[in-house]
């Protein structure tokens, strides 16, 4: 399982726009989406590609295209969505895959309420979308639910990740890869991540 945290300047600098106190939906969901993007461009650093020739201005020449597995994009509802639009700008034909968990505030077990696939899922490389990897519920729930759909390739994006949360990963599914903006310190009593950024659902969808 490899865990790639994000050490970019950009990546950083967003980071630290994104946890202000009072940051605005608007700010926050278009940083999100900026920060999808540039984890985007890591996370698809080892698809492979084929050489083609095309006829250019001055002749034939050899270019390269992506070969082979083709990609599924799984937002994790709702604040997976925060991030689809940076996802989608470097991946456009992508096909979408939801998946509908939320957080049992008291339990903190994730309770599956949608779930919607695109076909051949056994053929695509699945690249999951959450802002938030906490207790880790929700990841192993969605992989879950990606395996038994027949999923062989899955890789994670996070904006901030918990060290619970990866432990409890690689503890279930060692295969899986994901890529973080950052790996914070620790969950509190309610399992929020800290430092984090609060409730990236309500900030994305502007509720509570
Ligand atoms: O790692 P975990 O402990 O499972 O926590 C992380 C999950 O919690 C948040 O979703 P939430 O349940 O708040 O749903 P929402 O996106 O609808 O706000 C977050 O977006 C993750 O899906
Ligand atoms: O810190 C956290 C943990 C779970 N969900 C969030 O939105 N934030
Ligand atoms: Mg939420």
């Amino acid at each position: 399982m490899a865990i790639v945290e994000i050490n970019h300047p950009l990546v950083k600098h967003k980071l630290g726009l994104l946890r202000e106190k009072d940051i605005s939906t608007k700010n926050f969901r278009e940083l999100a989406s900026e920060v999808a993007r540039l984890l985007t461009y890591e996370a698809t650093a080892d698809m492979e590609t084929e050489a083609y020739t095309i006829q250019g201005w001055n002749g034939p020449v050899r270019v390269e295209q992506i070969k082979g597995k083709k990609v599924t994009v799984v937002p994790i509802l709702r604040a997976g969505l925060g991030m689809m639009d940076g996802v989608l700008d470097l991946i456009p034909g992508a096909k979408v895959s939801v998946v509908g968990l939320y957080r049992d505030e008291e339990t903190l077990q994730p309770v599956p309420y949608f779930q919607k696939f695109t076909s051949n899922m056994a053929d695509r490389t699945a690249l999951i979308l959450d802002p938030m990897l906490a207790t880790g519920g929700s990841l192993i729930a969605c992989a879950d639910m990606l395996k038994k759909a027949g999923c062989r390739k899955i890789k994670g994006l996070f904006l901030v990740a918990a060290p619970e949360g990866i432990e409890k990963l690689q503890a279930t599914h060692p295969d899986i890869d994901i890529f973080v903006a950052a790996i914070d310190e620790r969950l509190n009593e309610n399992g929020y991540i800290l430092p984090g950024l609060g409730d990236a659902g309500d900030k994305i969808f502007g509720t509570k």
